[in-house]
């Protein structure tokens, strides 16, 4: 199985990647420049991930790490609410792409040990992903730090790729 973690910079794809695979948060990542690939086996399964770099001048790289993947997966810092409008632009600018047509999405609203960070729920209202159609979409609220619904996370991505 292969997937993609997209998303602004900051949000924390590198950090749930090491999370998943080494089950440690590592507080002092560095920025992703242009992508890195992860392979993490579970269940039986192997799920090769690439992180993609969220900083402006790498987004325009998400489209092709995501194309022909079985689930992309958009990281968003969840108490970040000023950059919350630029990530819901990004992401629906992302799955217009006739290329991605379909791709099962898991959205994770990460970082929800700091104060202020919205829920699930609220999330999905203010990124508008009810106007997502004719894929599946789940939305989480995880936080790599307290490691909090990291076994969901996972539990969805191995449900993905056995499918
Ligand atoms: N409080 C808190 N901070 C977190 C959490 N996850 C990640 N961070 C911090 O957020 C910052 C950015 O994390 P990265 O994993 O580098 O983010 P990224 O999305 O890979 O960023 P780019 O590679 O630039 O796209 C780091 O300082 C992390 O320590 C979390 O669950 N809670
Ligand atoms: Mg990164």
């Amino acid at each position: 199985m292969e997937l993609s973690l997209v998303g602004l910079n900051k949000g924390g794809k590198s950090t749930l990647v090491q999370v998943l695979t080494t089950g440690q948060y590592q507080e002092d990542m560095i920025p992703t420049v242009g992508f890195n690939m992860r392979k993490m086996t579970k269940g039986g399964v192997t799920i090769k991930m690439w992180d993609l770099g969220g900083q402006q001048r790498f987004r325009n790289l998400w489209e092709r790490y995501c194309r022909g993947v079985q689930a992309i997966v958009f990281v968003v810092d969840s108490a970040d609410l000023d950059n919350l409008p630029a990530a819901a632009r990004e992401l629906h600018g992302l799955l217009e792409k006739p290329s991605l047509k379909g791709i099962p999405l898991l959205v994770l609203g990460n970082k929800n040990d700091l104060p202020g960070a919205l829920s699930a729920g609220q999330l999905s209202d203010a990124m508008n992903l009810k106007s997502l159609a004719d894929r599946e979409v789940a939305v989480y609220s995880i936080s790599c730090k307290r490691q909090h619904n990291i076994n969901v996370t996972l539990e969805w991505l191995t449900k993905h790729a056995k499918a």
